[in-house]
C-alpha cells in the first residue's frame, strides 16, 4: 500500500503508450516523467512498461539518496540491454555485482596508468585541437559535430589502443551508426524492452536492425585491433588499455576474476558508448549557446585573450584563471545535460524511497533534469546565466549539479570529459568567433530525443578571429 503513485497501467502494455505520448507532447522523456511528477504531485512515481516494475525519480533528496545508495547500485537485464551487451553480463556500464567491482576498479585504474587525468592526456588533447583549428580554418558556413566527433573519438581511441583513428569513410560509418542507435532508444530500453516479439515483427521500427548493425561493427572494429595488440604483445611493454588488459589476462588476475577476451570488448565498446556521443554532444551543444548568446562568446574571448593570449594553446591550468568559461561550461552542461535521464538502476534488496516501499528488483530512472532546472535553486532556470556561478569574480562550483553522476557508479572518464571539454571548447573559441548564418533564423536549443538528447542539427558561420574583416566585426558588435 506504500507503492509510489503514477498512471493507471494498462494490461500486457502496462504506461508504455503513456509515457511515449507524454514525451512527445512534452519534448522528451525527462519532460515527461517532470509532468508526471507535477500530476501526481510526487517525487517517485510508479510505471510499468511490459513486465518491468520501475520507478521515476525526480528532486535532489530522492535523487541522492539513490546516487549514494549501495540498493540502487544494480542494473536490470532487460531485452534491450541483453542486445546491447550481446548476451554478455560484462563490462562495466550494464553489469553489477563483485565483478563489476573489481573490472570498473581495474579500468579506473588503468586509465590513470595510461595517462588519464594527467598531462599524457592534455597533451594529447591539444594535439586533437590543433587537426580541429586546421579543419576549420577556412572558416564560412559549418556544421560543428561532423568537425568534433573525430577528435573525441580520437581521444578515447588512443587511450585504449595507443594510436589516432584515421579519418575515413568507416570511421564515418561507425559515427552514423552511434547517432542512429542513439536517437533509437531511450532510458527505458524503449519498445524493444517491453514487447521483445517486436525484434521479428518490426525489426527497423524498434530499433532492432540499428543495434545489431552497430554490434557487429562495432565488435568487428575492436576485435581487428585486440588481435593486433595479441600478435605484438611484449610482456613488460604495456602502455595502453588493452595491452594492459592482456597482461592481466595471461598473466594477473587471470579468467577466474573475469580477465576474458569477451570481457575486453564490453570493456571497450562501454567505453566508447558512454564517451563519444555525450563528450560530443555536450560540446555541440555549448557552440550552439554561444551563437544563440553572441555577447557572451565575446565575453569569454576577451577573459582567454587576456589570460592565455592568442600565441599559444589552452592549458588545464589556465583553469582557474578563467572563471567566466567555467561558468560558461558549467551553465551549458546545465541547461543542456545530454543525460538528463541517468540509469537504469535495479534496485538489489527492498527499500525504502521518501515514504514508499520499493521492492527488490525495481528498475529506476533518475530524472536529473529535475534537480538541474529546478527554480528554487537556480531562478529563471531556462535562460542561459553563467553569472549564476560566479560570485565576487571567483567561479564557485555548485554542489547541487549532477552532470557526471554520483556514488559508485559516477562516470569513470569524468576527468576525460572534463579535460577534453575545456580544451577544445577554449581551443576553437580562442581562434574563431561562431555567428548565426546571416540571412538565416538564429538556431534554437530544439532538441532530438533518445537515449542522449542532442540539438537539432544546425549550421553556424566560423570566422578565424585573426582576419576579422570590418563588416564581420559589425557582426560581433
Ligand atoms: C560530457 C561527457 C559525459 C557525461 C555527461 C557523462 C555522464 C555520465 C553519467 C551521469 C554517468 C552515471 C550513470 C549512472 O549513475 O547510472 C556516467 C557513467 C559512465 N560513464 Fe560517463 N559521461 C561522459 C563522458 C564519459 C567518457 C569520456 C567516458 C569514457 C572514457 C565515460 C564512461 C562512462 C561509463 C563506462 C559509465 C558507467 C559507469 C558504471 O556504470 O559503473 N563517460 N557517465
Amino acid at each position: 500500500k506504500n507503492y509510489p503513485p503514477g498512471p493507471y497501467s494498462w494490461p500486457l502494455v502496462g504506461n508504455i503508450y503513456q509515457l511515449r505520448k507524454l514525451a512527445c507532447t512534452h519534448g522528451g522523456q525527462h519532460l515527461a516523467l517532470l509532468e508526471l511528477s507535477r500530476r501526481y504531485s510526487s517525487d517517485v512515481i510508479a510505471l510499468r512498461l511490459g513486465r518491468q516494475n520501475m520507478i521515476a525519480v525526480s528532486g535532489y533528496e530522492g535523487i541522492q539518496t539513490i546516487l549514494n545508495g549501495q540498493e540502487y547500485e544494480g542494473r536490470p537485464w532487460n531485452e534491450f540491454i541483453k542486445i546491447r551487451n550481446m548476451g554478455m553480463r560484462k563490462g562495466i556500464t550494464m553489469s553489477d555485482g563483485p565483478e563489476w567491482k573489481e573490472i570498473r576498479a581495474w579500468v579506473v585504474r588503468s586509465l590513470r596508468s595510461v595517462g588519464f587525468g594527467r598531462r599524457e592526456m592534455s597533451v594529447m588533447i591539444k594535439d586533437e585541437v590543433v587537426h580541429v583549428v586546421e579543419n576549420l580554418k577556412v572558416g564560412g558556413v559549418r556544421s560543428m559535430k561532423p568537425v568534433i566527433a573525430p577528435a573525441v573519438i580520437n581521444v578515447l581511441w588512443t587511450m585504449a589502443t595507443g594510436k589516432r583513428l584515421c579519418e575515413g569513410p568507416r570511421l564515418q560509418y561507425f559515427m552514423e551508426l552511434m547517432e542512429r542507435r542513439a536517437k533509437a532508444f531511450d532510458m527505458s530500453g524503449g519498445i524493444l524492452s517491453t514487447f521483445p516479439w517486436m525484434r521479428y515483427l518490426a525489426p527497423e521500427f524498434s530499433g532492432y536492425n540499428v543495434l545489431m548493425v552497430f554490434n557487429e561493427e562495432i565488435k568487428n572494429f575492436l576485435m581487428d585491433i585486440i588481435n593486433e595488440h595479441k600478435e605484438n604483445y611484449t610482456p613488460g611493454n604495456e602502455d595502453d588499455l588493452i595491452d594492459m588488459f592482456l597482461g592481466e589476462m595471461y598473466s594477473g588476475k587471470g579468467a577466474k576474476a573475469g580477465f576474458t577476451e569477451d570481457q575486453l570488448v564490453m570493456i571497450l565498446m562501454d567505453l566508447f558508448i558512454a564517451g563519444i556521443t555525450t563528450t560530443t554532444v555536450t560540446l555541440d551543444f555549448l557552440f550552439l549557446n554561444m551563437v544563440m548568446h553572441v555577447d557572451k562568446q565575446k565575453r569569454l574571448q576577451q577573459e582567454v585573450d587576456a589570460i592565455v593570449g592568442r600565441e599559444r594553446l589552452p592549458e588545464l591550468s589556465d583553469r582557474p584563471n578563467l572563471p567566466y568559461t567555467e561558468a560558461v561550461l558549467t551553465e551549458s552542461q546545465r541547461i543542456c545535460m545530454v543525460t538528463p535521464v541517468i540509469g537504469p538502476r535495479r534496485v538489489l534488496s527492498d527499500t525504502e524511497l521518501l515514504g514508499y516501499t520499493i521492492p527488490e528488483n525495481t528498475t529506476v530512472l533518475i530524472n536529473v533534469y529535475s534537480v538541474h532546472m529546478d527554480p528554487l535553486h537556480y531562478p529563471e532556470p531556462e535562460k542561459f546565466k553563467p553569472e549564476r556561478f560566479i560570485k565576487d569574480g571567483v567561479y564557485v562550483p555548485d554542489e547541487n549539479l549532477m552532470l557526471f553522476g554520483r556514488g559508485r557508479r559516477r562516470c569513470p572518464g569524468e576527468a576525460l570529459a572534463r579535460s577534453a571539454l575545456f580544451l577544445l571548447f577554449v581551443g576553437i573559441l580562442q581562434k574563431f568567433v561562431l555567428l548565426p548564418v546571416p540571412g538565416k533564423q538564429t538556431p534554437t536549443l530544439d532538441i532530438v530525443p533518445g537515449l542522449t538528447i542532442s540539438p537539432k542539427p544546425y549550421e553556424v558561420l566560423v570566422v578565424p578571429r585573426d582576419n576579422c574583416t570590418n563588416g564581420t566585426s559589425k557582426l560581433i558588435d
